[in-house]
Formats: structure tokens, sequence, C-alpha cells
């Protein structure tokens, strides 16, 4: 998961190859209650690890669920109907798929709860459920701000008595998850049949459709006429179906749809795998909306397969309250489209993570887009001209969904970057949102950014690079390190570093079986990292770097880091030779006695006795070497910046090199 400030997303361009999508937050959420109501152990397969889900494990713990958990395989030993636990505070994050289900089934249950949440969360509405909880004889009292979390749930020591004999009337017309709620709640108290009334014109039945689907699945059949009136029969038990699987989210996929409909179709096709045409997700018909835009979709039970048909996209007018998360992605759609885009009954965005018609509208205006917001509907303009696109620092409001659309906009025909500020916030649903659209889009390497940070040795320059790789969410590439490992290599073939053996080391170089993996430097299956380390491994890189073939051997390596989002290089000759074109070079240098200094300081808190003076003489040496070697001799780009950090910190460094990066970028 990318957890800097902002991620900047390069000018993307194609894209192609196959995604697995982590499991539905939906689906998950749900079936984690209905195996903690049922009795004995449920397997739960595919489950998605996600801030959600993590929210409502740890509320099932404390009401003394058994909870054990490998990967993405959890298995829940659960209440059979009874508390077992009657007094608890439960934390709810802003997991709405949590609070609300969890509400119900507290509340029938009895016992003595708070359920409170972040302070966006105090803001999402849920007096619809309160009141349809009440009317059945439920204590439940805010403690805020009435209509809304945080809530208080019983506290007068026995169980509520409840009046189920007449219809428990509910409002469909804000969210269904008070729907949802109650479907779930009531089967643990159906003595007798129990009849749920809908108010108003329910929202998001795709939802209502899952949450049947999965009650069936843990043994409850509930009859149904229309929408409007639903019947948890008498003698309701959960039952638990023993192991269960977890579908992709469709709604995840829908990001993936749509890069599929707009990146370039010579890389190939998109392919999404776990969840297909078959889903019990609503939002799985967002198929149906790509392929009105012009998207090639095939599909099986379980997969899917884009490409790029009509292009420019299609113009639609759509109602989409059948697909209200997923509609997002196609408000970016219509960025590309032929015409205005107009995406209706779309109300119940206003109440979500946060109000989202508002925040679609102000970030795509922020893009150059021409936007018309009404209380439940958007209207896109599209961007017809590369003129026409600007490059935007997109607030993402804590919303996953809308710093996952605004990656799309990163395929924009202007080539402009987009910069989604938090990144972190898909972890909601899909903390690894980014990197998996990053493995399957491509942009011409020239797009991906390139900072170099060059300079004698223990100058700080990996401290530094790292250190700024690390804000920026990039790749690190330590050059030094792979001429320490030739060296290593060579040593270890037995081959003496000099001009004789020069071939043969080259060729060693060339296939080098090295591994650069969290922080660890592996040769042919050994961790060498601190092999390379020593001030003897330093000198026989330099010896090694002075060879003219080993430095074209090593070449294609350095290359290979260049990777999406981007790349910070430390080395001698990052900004003169490997990236002449780089964004940005850093000549970083500081006095010979300072380096001398640090140098004996990182030594002696390794336990490696030495002295000052020794390591002054040693770096000299070796800065000598590495500036008058015939090829790529240590020295400044000409366009390089120069930064001497004799007399300033680490922090001070990385933040210079950064506020020159942050002049350089449109945002
Ligand atoms: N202002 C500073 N900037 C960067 N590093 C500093 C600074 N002050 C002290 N140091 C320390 O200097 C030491 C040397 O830094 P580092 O190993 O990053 O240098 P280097 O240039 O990459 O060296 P080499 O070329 O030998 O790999 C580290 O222990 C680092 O913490
Ligand atoms: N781009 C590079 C990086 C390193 N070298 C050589 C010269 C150095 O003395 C040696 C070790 O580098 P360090 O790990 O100390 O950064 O490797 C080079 O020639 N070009």
């Amino acid at each position: 998961m990318f957890s800097t400030a902002f991620l900047d997303l390069p000018p993307l361009e194609g894209a192609g190859g196959t995604v697995l999508l982590p499991g539905s937050k939906s689906i998950s959420n749900r079936v984690l209650l209905l195996a903690a109501l049922s009795g004995g152990t449920t397997t739960v397969h595919d489950l998605l690890d996600s801030d959600d889900t993590r929210v409502m494990l740890a509320a099932l713990r404390q009401l003394g669920c058994g909870v054990a958990q490998q990967g993405s395989t959890v298995e829940i030993t659960g209440l059979d109907g009874q508390l077992k636990v009657t007094q608890a505070d439960l934390f709810m994050g802003n997991a709405g798929t949590a609070i609300r289900p969890l509400t119900a089934a507290l509340a029938v249950l009895g016992g003595d709860f708070t359920l409170h949440g972040v302070p966006r969360m105090h803001e999402r509405p849920i007096g619809d459920l309160v009141d349809a909880l009440r009317q059945l004889g439920c204590l439940v009292a805010y403690t805020g701000n009435p209509g809304y979390p945080p809530l208080r749930l019983g506290g007068q020591g026995a169980p509520p008595r409840l009046h189920l004999d007449a219809p428990i009337r509910v409002r469909g017309d804000v969210s269904s998850q008070f729907l949802t709620a109650l479907l779930m709640a009531l089967p643990l108290v159906a003595r007798q049949d129990v009849v749920i009334e809908v108010v108003g014109e329910l929202i998001s039945k795709p939802y209502i459709e899952i949450t049947l689907n999965l009650l069936a699945r843990f043994g409850i059949t509930v009859a149904r006429e229309g929408w409007q009136r639903f019947t948890i029969p008498a003698g309701s038990r959960y039952r638990s179906p023993g192991e269960i699987h977890v579908e992709a989210d469709a709604s995840s996929a829908s990001y993936f749809i749509a890069l599929g409909a707009i990146a370039t179709g010579d890389s190939g096709t998109i392919r999404i795998e776990g969840v297909g045409e078959a889903s019990i997700q609503g939002d799985i018909r967002f198929v149906e909306a790509a392929r009105l835009m012009g998207a090639q979709v095939a599909g099986g039970p379980n997969w899917l397969e884009i490409r790029r048909g009509t292009w420019p996209l299609k113009a639609i007018d759509l109602d989409c309250n059948h697909i209200p998360d997923a509609a997002m992605t196609l408000a970016v759609m219509a960025l590309y489209a032929d015409g205005p885009t107009t995406l209706r009954n779309i109300a119940s965005w206003r109440v979500k993570e946060t109000d989202r018609i508002a925040a679609m509208a102000t970030e795509m205006r922020k893009l150059g887009a021409t936007v018309e917001e009404g209380a439940d509907f958007i209207r896109v303009q599209p961007l017809a001209n590369p003129a026409d696109w600007r490059a935007a620092s997109i607030h993402t409001y804590d919303d996953h969904r809308v710093a996952m659309c605004f990656s799309l906009a990163a395929f924009n025909p202007a080539g402009l970057p987009v910069r989604v500020e938090d990144p972190k916030c898909v972890a909601k649903t899909f903390p690894d949102y980014f990197e998996t659209l990053l493995s399957v889009s491509h942009t011409a390497t020239r797009h991906i950014p390139v900072i170099c940070v060059d300079g004698p040795t223990a100058s700080g320059k990996g401290t530094v690079a790292v250190a700024v790789a690390a804000r920026l969410g990039y790749h690190f590439l330590d050059s030094g390190a792979m001429y320490r490992v030739t060296a290593l290599a060579a040593s270890r073939a037995g081959l003496a570093i000099d001009t004789a053996h020069e071939a043969a080391i080259a060729t060693l170089a060339q296939t080098l079986p090295v591994r650069f993996e969290g922080g660890k430097v592996w040769l042919a299956g050994d961790d060498v990292t601190e092999q390379i380390r020593t001030e003897e491994a330093g000198m026989n890189a330099s010896r090694v770097s002075a060879l003219p073939s080993v430095r074209t051997a090593l070449v294609a390596l350095q290359h290979s880091f260049r990777r999406l989002p981007g790349l910070v290089a430390d080395g001698r000759d990052m900004g003169t030779v490997i990236f002449p074109q780089a964004s940005l070079k850093v000549y970083l240098t500081a006095s010979a006695a300072c380096r001398a200094e640090r140098r004996h300081k990182q030594l002696i808190s390794k336990g490696i006795s030495t002295t000052i003076d020794s390591l002054r003489a040693d770096l000299e040496a070796r800065d000598a070497r590495d500036s008058s070697r015939s090829v790529s001799p240590l020295k400044p780009a000409q366009d390089a910046l120069l930064l001497d950090n004799s007399e300033i910190s680490i922090t001070q460094s990385v933040d210079q090199v950064l506020a020159w990066w942050e002049g350089r970028q449109p945002f």
C-alpha cells in the first residue's frame, strides 16, 4: 500500500494483463456477521483484508467469537444466536457495513453496548434504522447528535421485550443497509413470522439481493413480496454452511473494466479473475454500463476480459440507482466520452464516505471539466481536446472510491500526471489498488520520472535517496550495490579485479544473479547485504567500476529499475550517463572531514573499529579513483543542482531535494 502523503501518477497510456481482485467488502462483512451469529465454525475463504473488515473482526472478537486468521482464510466460531459478552464499547471506524447490521443484531439480543466511529461516521445517518429498532421495542439512544452515531444500545440488563406482531417499518430510500441490518438481525428472534415493510422506494436493491442470497446460505429463507414486504419465517435459525467463498469485489472490478475501455488497446486485454457475469453483487451490472459506453467485455462465471471498443467512449444518460458505488467510475469515464454524460438517481452518494456528488464535481473541475451537479444527479462534459486537460492534485476526502476513480484520469491524452492525495485511503476496500493498477499499466519510458542523487562516498546519497523515494512512493536504485555485488561475485569466482580479467568479470556482471528485496541484497540465493557494506567491499567496487566493459554490462540492469510510478537512483553517474534525461539531478557532497566522521560513526555503530584518519584516507583514495577513471567518472551533471550538506541535517537534505522536486511539478 502507498502510505505517502500523495502519489503522483505519471501519464499512462496502455494496459494489459491479469488482475486478481480482493474480496467483496459487502459480502465479506455480511458473511463475518452471519458466521458470528451461527453456531459452530465457519471457514471463510478469500476474505477481503481491509479497514472495514478489520473493524468487523475486532468487534466480533470483543463479542466473544472465535477468530482464527491465516492469510485470506478466517475461521469464525459463532455465538449460536446468544450473547457471550453483554457489555462492550465497539469502534466501527467508517464502516457502514459493520455499524448498521451490528447495531440491529446487538439491539435485538440485549446487553449494553456503545458503537462509535471516526468523525465522518458520526455524520452518516442511522436514524431510520434506530426508528425501526425502537418500534420493535429495542432501547437505542443517541449519545451525540440525534439521527447519527455514536449510539448506546440497551443498558437495562434484561433483553428487550420485542413487539413482533405488527410489521416493522423501515425507510428504504436513504440507504438499503438499514433493511439489510434488520434482515440479518430478526432471524435471531423469529419465534413467530416477522414482517418488515419498506417505506418509500427501496434504493440499491442489488445489495438486498446479496443479503437474501447470503441469508439463504446460512439457513434463512426470507419470503419477499416485491421490494416492499419481507417475511422471516417463524423458527428461523442460523446454520453455518461450514465453508464459504467470498467473491472478488465487483465495485473494485469497475476500475479495471474502465481501464480496459480507456487504455490504448495495443497492449492487449485486461483480464479480471475472481468475479464474473454470474456474480451475486449488484455492481456487476457496471459491465452493462461500460458496454453502453463502448467497452468490449467478454465474461465467464468468475472472469471478465475487457478491451477498448468505441473511441471516444459514448456518452450516456443513465439511472444508476442499481450501481451506486460503481457509478462513480462512470463519472471519470465520462471525461473520455463523445458528449455530456448524465448519471441520475444517485442521491445516496451524498451520505457515503463523503458527499460524493460534491467531491466528484469539485475534483473533475480541477481537471478542467465542466460539471453540473444536482441533489441526485451529476452531468459531466467530456474533455474533448488534449489542451482542455489540466494537471491536478486530487483531494480524496478519505474516500477510497474517489481515489481509485481519479487514477483513471492519468490516461488523459494531454500526457499530464495526476496527483492523488492520501492514497492510503484505498485501504478501506483495496489496500493494494495502486500497485495492482501500475502492474498492468504501461507508459513510454520517458514519462516515468527519475530523480538522480550522485556524489562522492559517504556524502549521504543513499540515506537521502531512500528517504526521498519513501516520501514519493518511488522505487529506489542503489547502483553502488551493483558494483559491490559484482566485485564480490568476481572474488567468489577467483577473478582478480584488474584489466586482465575485465572480459570475464563483465560476462559475470551481464548475468549477475542479484536480487534486491525489502532492503536486502541477495547474490545467488545468499543474503550478502552486510558483506558488501565493508570498506574493503567499497574499495573493490570502486576498482571493478573502473572497468569499462563491466559498466556497460550493468547498464540494462540499472535501467530495469525505472518502473512506475517513478525512481530515485543513487550513484556516481546516474545523472551523467545512466539517466541523462532525468527530471531532477542532485549532486550531493560534504567536506572530506565531515564524510569521514559520518562513516566512522556508521561503522562504530555496527561494532566495526576503525579510525577517522584511515577512513578519510580511504575515502579520498576512492573519490580520486572514481573521479579520474576514463569512463563515467564521478562528476556533477551539467544540469545538476548542488547540495553541500556538511552543515545541514539529513531531514534538511531530504526536504531540500523534495522542495526542488516539488518546484518542477505542474500541480
Ligand atoms: N546531512 C546528512 N545527510 C545525509 N547523511 C548524513 C547526514 N549527516 C549524517 N549522515 C550519515 O552519513 C552516513 C553516510 O551516509 P550514506 O551511507 O547514505 O552515504 P553514501 O553517500 O550513500 O555512501 P556510499 O557512497 O559509500 O554508499 C550515514 O550514516 C548517514 O546517516
Ligand atoms: N553509479 C555508480 C555507483 C557506484 N560506483 C562505484 C564507485 C564506488 O566507489 C563504488 C561503491 O559505490 P557506493 O556503494 O559506495 O555508492 O561503486 C560507480 O562507479 N558508479
